[in-house]
């Protein structure tokens, strides 16, 4: 049981958490949508409430390095457990070079299954060096490894970046990867792109948002429908003259035939390995292909194939059965805690970043703890930057209300604007997300004031404070050779902000600011605020009573 705290009784009234996606604290006013955004309310809090700065990156969140930035699955881990745990970029990399991945019972029915069938493997999942659902160098360490099993064939079904990773990188990807499996296609071994299409466009949907994403994505991996090219880096080009302005997270599905014929549909006796390590957008596709009775569109052909998972996706729900590595166990959450102590939790997201405030946040699970309420409020399906508010004011709309039931002891949201719109790399729409999350805490706000209750303001990681590229040698913001900025879309390695909104304790609390200060330092800091000593397992809490 969390032991009452000695020190501190607890604020009588709520203690809320609000999540920023997205919202770091930029170098410098060149590039951050934040700097040129009207947020009067932001503004006074930093200016007349105990604020830090929390590391939001690489190994603070578990992430192999510090070149590694945050994203949101490592940063509502970290809140949500208030303890660093090596995360999945960092569990693989090291199953790989230590060997333990090819020991395991997995991938040795992998190399079986396929052996038992047509000696093919399929690997399926995001291309790119983003390290935030996936890692290239993962792939191409299982290309070597199935040569060197003996498969006759492996096939790569490319989603392309250009989110975690610049806009229009794909090229920078593809052409030395098709030059490595050219390479190692030799001695009766036959390595080569089947298909691919943009992330955002098929297969990488996350929390039910849009299934007809991931339905295109089946048509194309799966039965090799849709437009047909001769490599992989011929369609890129090829579909950069057909949609121009098109960046590469949104390119449409392509298939790589030979003849007319398909190089790589999905048959019965293959082997398929989803090689994204990050869960929530690797779910869908990952139902597709394992249950018997599904309706989330037409599959049309369901082959009959050993599937593996990078990792398990979801611990309760057993997804993927199959899985290469062992996720982080990660245990002794603060919503566990908080529920064993009698405690009423209210989570409310948006679709997009629903999962971040409940699985993220209770160390990827789906189920609920006692006495947590979650709200989810159905996101757009739009482009959106076309819709830069996003659902901040319904979002704020269900805490408002939760807060006014009376019925719960601690409340948390998530404000997707920040992340989502920054994604798109689109400048204008970022500001324009910010200040809707601005207009919206000014709601927040005075309903927590009149409760007597505090909030604690942050962020997962950064996005909106960085929106152009900044280039390696000069550490100064990239240019096209037009002259205007090159736009980024990817998040950033700054630090965010911690923010004690704190109207009921007369001044009596602050917050420390320390060099180690980070994301797992707030589980601890609410407890203190809920009148509760730390979990043993959680790091410090940050709070100062005076
Ligand atoms: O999945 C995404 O949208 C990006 O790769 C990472 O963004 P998130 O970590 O903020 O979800
Ligand atoms: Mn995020
Ligand atoms: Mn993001």
């Amino acid at each position: 049981m969390l032991q009452k705290s000695a020190s501190f009784p607890g604020i009588q009234g709520p203690v809320v958490t609000i999540v920023m996606d997205g919202y770091g604290i930029a170098r410098s006013d060149l590039g951050s949508a934040i700097a040129a955004a009207r947020k009067p309310t932001l503004d006074k809090l930093f200016a007349n409430y105990p604020n830090i700065t929390l590391r939001a990156h690489g190994i603070a969140v578990g992430m192999p390095s510090d070149e590694d930035m945050g994203n949101s699955e490592v940063g509502h881990n970290a809140i949500g457990a208030g303890q660093v745990y090596s995360q999945g970029a960092s569990l693989v990399a090291d199953a790989i070079a230590s060997g333990a991945i090819w020991q395991g019972a997995a991938w040795q029915q992998i190399v079986a299954g396929a052996k038992a069938g047509r000696s093919v493997i399929h690997f399926l999942g995001l291309f790119s060096d983003g390290n935030v659902h996936s890692h290239i160098d993962h792939l191409r360490a299982m290309v070597l490894r199935a040569r060197d099993e003996g498969v006759k064939a492996v096939r790569i079904h490319a989603l392309l970046d250009g989110r975690d990773v610049p806009e229009t990188s794909a090229l920078d990807y593809l052409l030395p990867f098709e030059a490595f499996l050219a390479e190692v296609s030799s001695g009766g071994f036959d390595a080569r792109i089947a298909s691919g299409g943009g992330r955002m466009n098929i297969t990488m949907d996350r929390y039910e948002a849009n299934w007809r994403m991931v339905d295109k994505g089946w048509h194309t991996h799966v039965l090799g429908e849709g437009d047909q090219y001769a490599s992989a880096s011929a369609a890129v080009e090829a579909l950069r003259v057909r949609f121009p302005g098109t960046i590469d997270q949104d390119l449409p599905p392509f298939v790589i035939a030979e003849n007319g014929q398909p190089v790589g549909t999905i048959e019965d006796g293959d082997s398929v390995v989803f090689f994204n390590f990050r869960g929530d957008r690797s779910i869908e596709i990952t139902r597709a292909f394992e249950e018997a009775t599904f309706d989330k569109f037409d599959r049309v052909r369901v082959p009959s194939v050993t599937y593996a998972g990078m990792l398990q996706y979801d611990g309760d729900l057993k997804l993927p059965r199959r899985f290469l590595v062992d996720p982080p166990a990660i245990l002794d959450t603060m919503g566990e805690w908080f529920a064993k102590a009698g405690l009423t939790q209210f989570a409310c997201s948006e679709t997009q970043k629903f999962g971040h405030v409940t699985y993220f946040w209770n160390g990827n699970r789906s189920n609920k703890f006692d006495g947590e309420t979650y709200q989810e409020v159905p996101s757009d399906v739009v482009p959106f930057e076309q819709r830069p508010w996003m659902k901040a004011a319904e979002i704020a709309d269900a805490m408002i209300e939760a807060l006014k039931s009376g019925q719960y002891r601690t409340l948390r949201c998530n404000f997707a604007n920040g992340d989502m719109v920054g994604h798109t790399g689109n400048f204008r729409a970022a500001t324009m997300a910010i200040e809707a999350v601005d207009l919206e805490l000014a709601r927040i706000l005075p309903v927590i004031d009149a409760l007597g209750g505090v909030a604690l303001i942050t962020a997962d990681h950064g996005n909106a404070d960085e929106m152009y590229e900044i280039d390696k040698k000069s550490k100064q913001p990239a240019k096209n050779a037009d002259g205007s900025f090159k736009a980024k879309t990817a998040h950033t390695l700054n630090p965010v902000p911690l923010i004690l909104y704190d109207n009921v304790s007369g001044g009596k609390l602050g917050l420390a600011q320390n060099a180690t200060a980070g994301l797992s330092n707030i589980a601890a800091t609410i407890a203190n605020l809920l009148g509760f000593e730390k979990h043993a397992k959680w790091d410090d809490s940050l709070l100062v009573v005076k």
